[in-house]
This record gives structure tokens, sequence and C-alpha cells, in this order.
């Protein structure tokens, strides 16, 4: 086990290296991907992933799992097995192409995040990018939407992710990649699907924090929870999910293009409830996976 690359001391790194920016990984021997139940001294990370370009991402395992074994069907490219040793998180691949998933909200994401980007910087992948595929609350757009978002928002309504760091309120930057999204919007119009461009909300609950009124706790009425999804609406925002912001902040942090394309399971002008029957759900979680599977084969046809 060798020491690792030195980290550059300002981050700096222009190579299209996935980046880490924290000279402490520079003085550790070994790095044990605990979460992933992988470390540098048990796993070639090179031979196993230095050839990634491209890291689909979603919240539910068997979702990316069953998103994994669709794309080896579409491609003709192998599926490997499940590559994580944990039960945290499942990750399978399929030539350039790394699928995982985050579970839901920033906390979970940003656990797996940190950890993917450690093992592609180990591997020495280069000119990565990362799409998260997920579902969303719409606003404005009718069920079934495949949200491509231009934008990310937090709670206050900030282009912003926020995190606590040793007592303080530490704010980042969350920008989304604008030449990526563009080109998965004109994959999801020539595959036909029912898109739209706009701004993410992340919120940090599925609940409150998204105005619903229908769980365990509620302390707003109904005209504020229509002036907030009116404000929304007002702001260029299209959809609400919980992780775009930590998402667009990761990503830029490590160097790598970032893109969230997300169907809507409901319209929030019309209320808060999930009620898909399964068919319609299945139908709805393909979606952005067809828009994605179509971007990827064109990209892997150039690479050939
Ligand atoms: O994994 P997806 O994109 O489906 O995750 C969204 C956002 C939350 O994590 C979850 C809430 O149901 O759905
Ligand atoms: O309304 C929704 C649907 C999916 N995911 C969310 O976070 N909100």
């Amino acid at each position: 086990m060798t020491k690792q690359q030195e980290v550059p001391k300002d981050g700096s790194n222009d190579s299209g290296e996935v980046q880490v920016k924290n000279p402490h990984l520079n003085e550790q021997i070994d790095d044990v991907l605990y979460h992933f139940g992988l470390a540098r001294s048990d796993t070639n990370f090179p031979e196993l992933f230095g050839d990634v370009k491209y890291v689909c991402t979603g919240g539910s395992p068997t979702r990316i799992k069953m998103y994994a074994e669709l794309f080896s069907q579409d491609s003709g490219l192998p599926l490997s097995q499940n590559l994580s040793r944990s039960d945290r998180f499942v990750m399978f691949k399929t030539g350039a192409i790394l699928w995982v998933n985050h579970g839901m909200g920033v906390p979970s994401m940003s656990i797996m995040l940190n950890e993917c980007i450690k093992l592609l910087h180990y591997a020495h992948a280069r000119d990565v990018s990362f799409i998260r595929i997920g579902t969303s609350g719409g606003i404005d757009v009718l069920p079934g939407t495949v949200v491509v978002s231009n934008g990310t928002l937090n709670g206050l309504f900030e282009e912003a992710h926020t995190q606590y760091i040793n007592g303080k309120i530490v704010k980042r930057e969350a920008k989304l990649n604008p030449e990526l999204a563009k080109e998965l919007y004109n994959s999801g119009v020539s595959e036909n699907l029912p898109v739209a461009h706009g701004k993410t909300l992340c919120a940090d609950d599925f609940y409150e924090g998204q105005m619903r009124l229908d769980g365990a706790f509620c302390e707003y009425d109904v005209n504020e929870k229509a002036d907030f999804i009116a404000r929304l609406k007002d702001n260029g925002v299209r959809n609400i999910e919980m992780e775009a912001t930590g998402f667009a902040s990761f990503t830029t942090r490590a160097n790598v293009k970032g893109a969230i394309i997300c169907v809507a399971l409901l319209n929030r002008l019309n209320g808060d409830q999930v009620t898909l029957d399964k068919a319609t759900y299945i139908d709805y979680e393909l979606r952005p996976f067809k828009l994605v599977s179509s971007f990827l084969r064109g990209k892997i046809a150039q690479m050939i």
C-alpha cells in the first residue's frame, strides 16, 4: 500500500480527475470506504473503477439495480455483480457507467458522495459526470413530466447548500452543469418523453419542509401552503425533492459535472398524496431512466 497521490494545497487540479480537497488524506496509509465495505488496501480501485465516466444515482437500491439491469439490456454491456460489500448502498457497473443508490435526503446522499468521490479519485477516473435520476413532486406540471433541473434552491430560496460545521453555518454554491442539462433535455425530446426545464427545490423532509398538509404534524393552513406553492412557481421552480442542493454542491467541489432528472409523481397544485397505481408508478419511474439510457448510449457510441 503506497501513500496516496498528494492533494494540491489549494485543491486545484485541471487534469479532469475527480478531486478531493482534504490534505489529511495524504497522511493516511489506507482509506476504508465504510459504507461501501471497500478499502484501498483490499480493492484495486484503478483496475475496477478507472474507466468510469458516468455515475448514475437515485435513492432506492432496488430501483438503481433495475436501471442497471435495463441499461445492460439496452446497451449490450455486461452487468457487474453488486460491487458494494455493505448493506447501506448497492453499486453496479456497466462498462464506463456506475450505478449507485444514495438513500433518502442529503445526509444519506452526502455519505455516498463522499465515499464515491474518494473511490473515483483513488481510481484516477477522469472527466466524470454524475446524474441523479429520481422522483419528485411537480409544480404546475402534469404528473409523469420529466423535469431536467436547471438550478437548485434550498428552503430559503437560495441557490446554496447549507452545512453545519464546527458550530457554524457554512453555505456553498449549488450549481448544476448547464451543458449537461441541455444535452439530457434534448435526449428527452428525441425520446418523445414529456420533459420540462426548471429549478428544483431541495427540502429537508417530505412533509412540513414541502408544505404538505398530510403529515403527522402541521402548523400552517391551506392558504399558507397555496402561497408557498405559488411562490415556488413564481421563482421558476418546477419540482421538489430532497437532494438537489447537496448534489449540486458536492459535484461542483469534486470537479465533476452534475445533472438532476426527476419525474414528477404528482402536481402539488392539486394535492399532497401520492396515489398512483403500481403500473403508472412503474411507467413514471422508467421515464427518467429512458431519457438517461438514450443519452448514455449516444455517449458510448462516441467513445468507440
Ligand atoms: O430517490 P428519489 O429520487 O425517488 O428520492 C425522492 C426524494 C426523496 O429522497 C424521496 C422521498 O419520497 O423521493
Ligand atoms: O412530492 C414528492 C415526491 C417525491 N419526492 C419528494 O421529495 N416529494
